[in-house]
């Protein structure tokens, strides 16, 4: 008998893998400076490329489900050169052997534009929803440092399927973590790795390759059996998270080591598989909304590795109230047996209790 959501977890990788074969080429292209096209910077041709392609597999796979994915159509719609572009990429971009056969792809121009907007769904708590973030953390993608194609499937509500690819991580999941180095990453030796997970069936690391998926090995979150050595991820934009909130948390929890700063997910796949402890993402401000596509994944990603997330309340991240996450503020995520003290000394900081 197959595991339930083989398919799902399948057709998810391989179709992460396949827009990362198309964002690096973006990288690299950019870097040759052959990329720009007037003012579209690389993030934005990267972006809905990959979405196109996500979304292509899962049209040809799953055409009942709903999607919701963070870029839309309108922009391409109005502009032919920058449509184009994006069609070269996308119609010329493939898995190697037999992996591209399962996945389907998009037909013509016009269909690239309706494929991207098949994303466009309220999401919300029925049935089944995928969620999609072609490129996360743009600017660590821009800087060549590190960024995630972000794919999850959630079912009444709740993340069933997680999938991230980090093309600029270290494959191996001993190395040690590094702080946004910023440099050229893409295509270096020992890079490139997928982070999935299935509720209930733990989680697996495995290269992010070019053709069929290769054996994937069991993560973990490192157990913390001292404060002072843990070693939490945040942010790099002080934009996103307070970076002065999280500095003095860790003071009070007794943490010595400076916060290791990562764009994207990253951060979630960092710390499943222990090569950090706690990712701590702390409200800039009182009205913005956490994305689901931000944090699906990543959220049961971390989970499956024997970890906890919940917002800044103490609340599990509620995917199931559209295209945000309205009714949660921030994000805690630490291994289980420490995120109850971690809490307490957010809350402490916040003045939430
Ligand atoms: N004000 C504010 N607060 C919190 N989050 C915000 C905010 N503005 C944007 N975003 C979202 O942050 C996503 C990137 O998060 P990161 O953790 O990667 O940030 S950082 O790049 O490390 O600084 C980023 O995702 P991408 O757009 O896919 O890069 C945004 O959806
Ligand atoms: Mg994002
Ligand atoms: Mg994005
Ligand atoms: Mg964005």
């Amino acid at each position: 008998m197959t595991s339930p959501y083989a398919r799902e977890l399948e057709i998810a990788q391989l179709a992460v893998q396949r827009a990362a074969i198309l964002t690096k080429r973006v990288f690299r292209e950019k870097a040759k400076g052959t990329v720009s096209k007037d003012d579209a910077s690389p993030v934005t041709i990267g972006d809905f490329g990959a979405q196109a392609l996500i979304i292509a597999a899962l049209r040809a796979n799953f055409p009942g489900d709903a999607i919701v994915a963070e870029e839309e159509a309108a922009q391409l719609r109005s502009d032919a050169g920058l449509r184009g572009l994006i069609w070269d990429l996308v119609r010329s971009t493939r898995l190697s052997g037999a992996a591209e056969e399962a996945l389907g792809g998009v037909r013509d121009e016009a269909d690239l534009l309706e494929v991207l907007d098949l994303g466009r769904s309220e999401g919300g708590r029925k049935g089944r929803v995928w969620t999609i973030d072609p490129i996360d953390g743009t600017k660590g993608f821009l800087r060549g440092g590190q960024y995630a194609l972000a794919l999850a499937l959630l079912e009444d509500g709740d993340v069933k399927v997680g999938v991230l690819g980090c093309p600029n991580l270290p494959v191996d999941d001993e190395a040690p973590l590094e702080a946004d180095i910023g440099a050229n990453q893409t295509d270096e030796e020992g890079r490139g790795v997928i982070f999935s997970a299935v509720v209930g069936q733990g989680a697996t690391s495995r290269p992010l390759g070019t053709g069929g998926l290769t054996e994937g090995k069991s993560i973990r979150m490192k157990e913390v059996t001292e404060m002072a050595n843990a070693c939490f991820c945040e942010s790099v934009e002080s934009g996103h998270s307070n970076q002065s909130d999280s500095a003095q948390i860790a003071q009070k929890l007794g943490i010595t080591k400076p916060s290791v700063r990562m764009d994207s997910q990253a951060k979630y796949g960092s710390i499943a598989r222990g090569a950090g402890d706690i990712y701590l993402r702390l409200p800039t401000s009182k009205t913005y909304q956490e994305k689901i596509w931000d944090h699906a994944a990543g959220d049961l990603i971390v989970r499956e590795a024997g970890g906890q997330v919940t917002d800044t309340k103490g609340q599990r991240l509620d995917f199931g109230v559209g295209r945000t996450l309205a009714t949660n503020s921030g994000v805690v995520a630490a291994p289980a047996a420490v995120h109850g003290r971690v809490l307490e000394v957010v809350q402490e900081v916040l003045g939430l209790k």
